[in-house]
């Protein structure tokens, strides 16, 4: 949404909830909208973790549970003011959301959802069944609300409380959505592999989106208790997870506005049914199915498209100052060895794709990895980028030994790489793409990026600038606001090498970067590979088309059933035996002439 329409519609909300009294609203109503304001704040940060982070969960009522028995006993046991005890129901929260990530993160699917049940159901048990410390049915009466001033909040007040929870919490989020926390936990959900290979530590997107569910879901619980002063076992039902979850989905998992939509609906929805619980459930039953198959972006996303369809024409790609990208994007390397591997070695069961393979290679200089269809040339580059793991051997990068470290690490040490298969975030547009490969780079902290701090605007919209830059320099700066996936083919190659430049690679690894191309598409691209050479960055290309490999590399590798054969200067390897008996042997008698695709 616009900044001037959001701020639009922010401005009308703070009215409405000020003018609240003017409607002259019984209690009945007044419950109605906090309890509106209450789902929404439960059901804004599981958003962030089902909608962006791509993870269910259906055990959130025990986070819930978490908050509202954190401000019960510490505010009758302890003895601490309601406003510290809702603080603490943050913490604790917060801690329960790490407890809840560490298994979570781990699995996914299936054995996910079993996880998340499994922590709710045991949050239950403890809560009915731990009497002496939880009360059980019985539970905690006298809990005391917050008060300012020395008066204590009524129910208008509790509406405007919440009001202003939620609307801090929405523009935190969004400013948090906004930038690069957002996208790495989209990225994460659209393709791990190429998350890790820009630096995206997937185990930590995902617990952090974990941990934020989690805290807006005890506050959620927290305020519940001291609204309502009393608290016991019966709130922390298998139902409230459903019913959490229903509210993200059925309003637009991934949109902003969705958890809204959500809460307003289906707490209005509740309180109509609250007569006939069993058609309750089974409405929240039928509502998750029938947004599971029939509505997978929820109200939200129906809306969005009603809005789009309304519209019509596209905004265009706003034009910014522009500056060479190619050129900055790597502190250039001395003519040193940048990678050294000894005696690398996989194995796939009987099959070896990587055998005992030892090679380096030069700063500066293009290399290519060639060889025959199965020769091992992807693992080899896997093994490297950290995307697989070596059964034994050696890789060393600028002297520090590197094998068998996670892709994140590696991507963070400067190794950036394409796949074989486009591995592009394809519901993102081609800025969105670079920008995620230039994450490690752009310096903001979670908190500044939570406040929308000016310096992490300025960190944002500096790393805009280069990204857009760095596309025009590749010939995408027109399309630099289309989705990934919408590109042709070619340019969608494109925008994967134009997404690991971003991340200002010194070694950048390209997996058959012209497979698909036509003759004029595989020429622009070997120009691009010479000026990325010429901005300093070393490559290692695998591929099968041998004039771009003869026409761009200083030196060539051959690899056949998994062993390094050959190595040279690309005209030595065009008449080595070696070379042109592994080609020939597979079938491709033109292998070293012409192209080999
Ligand atoms: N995860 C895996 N599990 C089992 N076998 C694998 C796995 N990955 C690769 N292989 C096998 O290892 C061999 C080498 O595969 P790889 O993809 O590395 O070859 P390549 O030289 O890149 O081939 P191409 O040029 O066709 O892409 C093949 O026989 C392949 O089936």
């Amino acid at each position: 949404m616009p900044a001037l329409a959001h701020a639009i519609g922010l401005a009308v909300l703070a009215a409405a909830l000020a003018l609240v009294p003017l409607f002259g609203l019984n209690d009945f109503y007044l419950q109605i909208l906090f309890t509106i304001g209450v789902n929404y704040l439960a059901a804004a940060g599981l958003n962030v973790l089902v909608g962006y982070a791509g993870q269910k969960s259906l055990g959130h009522a025990g986070l819930f549970a978490v908050g509202a028995y954190t401000a019960a006993i510490a505010n009758i046991e302890w003895g601490l003011s309601p406003w510290l005890s809702l603080l603490l129901a943050c913490g604790f929260g917060a801690i329960f959301g790490l407890v809840i990530a560490m298994p979570s993160v781990r699995v996914s699917g299936p054995s996910l959802a079993m996880v998340t049940i499994g922590f709710g159901i045991v949050v239950e048990k403890i809560v009915t069944e731990w009497t002496d410390i939880f009360k059980g049915q019985a539970g905690f009466y006298g809990i005391n609300a917050p008060s300012i001033a020395g008066v204590s909040f009524t129910n208008l007040h509790w509406v405007w409380f919440v009001g202003a929870l939620c609307i801090a919490t929405h523009l935190m989020l969004r400013s948090l959505l906004a930038g690069r926390y957002g996208r790495a936990f989209l990225a994460v959900q659209m393709a791990e592999p190429a998350a890790q290979s820009v630096g995206i530590s997937v185990v930590r997107a995902k617990t952090l989106a974990f941990v934020i569910s989690a805290v807006t879901c005890a506050l959620a619980g927290a305020v519940v208790a001291q609204q309502n002063q009393y608290f016991n076992s019966d709130f922390i039902t298998f139902n409230l997870s459903i019913f959490l979850l229903v509210v993200v989905i059925f309003g637009g998992s991934g949109s902003l506005y969705g958890p809204l939509f959500g809460a307003v609906i289906l707490t209005l929805l509740d309180a109509w049914l609250a007569r006939w619980p069993a058609l309750q459930h089974f409405t929240y039953g039928a509502l998750l199915l029938f947004s599971l198959y029939l509505m997978p972006n929820g109200i939200a996303g129906a809306v969005s498209g009603f809005a789009a369809r309304w519209r019509q024409g596209k905004v265009a790609a706003p034009v910014v100052a522009g500056h060479s990208a190619l050129a900055a994007t790597s502190a250039a390397t001395a003519g040193g060895e940048i990678l050294v591997v000894k005696d690398l070695y996989k194995a796939y069961g009987g099959i070896v794709p990587v055998r005992n393979v030892s090679f380096a290679i030069t700063a500066g200089k293009v290399h290519a990895l060639i060889g025959p269809n199965g020769a091992g040339k992807t693992t080899l580059l896997n093994l490297l980028s950290g995307h697989v793991a070596p059964g034994n051997g050696s890789i060393r990068f600028e002297g520090q030994e590197i094998a068998g470290w996670p892709a994140h690490r590696v991507a963070c040490l400067g190794i950036a790489r394409t796949f074989q298969n486009l591995k592009l975030f394809g519901e993102l547009s081609a800025l969105d793409n670079v920008l995620l490969g230039a994450h490690r780079h752009i310096e903001t902290g979670f908190a500044a990026s939570l406040l929308g701090l000016p310096s992490s605007r300025q960190a944002e919209a500096m790393a805009r600038a280069d990204a857009l830059a760095l596309l025009r320099d590749l010939g995408l700066g027109d399309r630099a606001h289309e989705p990934a996936k919408s590109l042709p083919y070619g340019l969608q190659r494109r925008l994967e090498i134009a997404r690991a430049l971003a991340s200002k690679p010194k070694l950048l690894l390209l997996d058959e970067p012209a497979a698909g191309l036509n003759p004029q598409e595989t020429h622009e691209l070997g120009e691009v590979i010479r000026r990325i050479q010429q901005a300093g960055v070393t490559v290692l290309l695998i591929e099968h088309h041998m004039d771009l490999v003869m026409g761009i590399s200083q030196h060539v590798l051959v690899l056949d059933y998994g062993a390094l054969i050959a190595e040279g200067r690309p005209d030595a390897i065009r008449q080595n035996p070696k070379v042109i008996a592994a080609y020939l042997g597979a079938d491709d008698d033109a292998a070293l002439t012409g192209d080999a695709a």
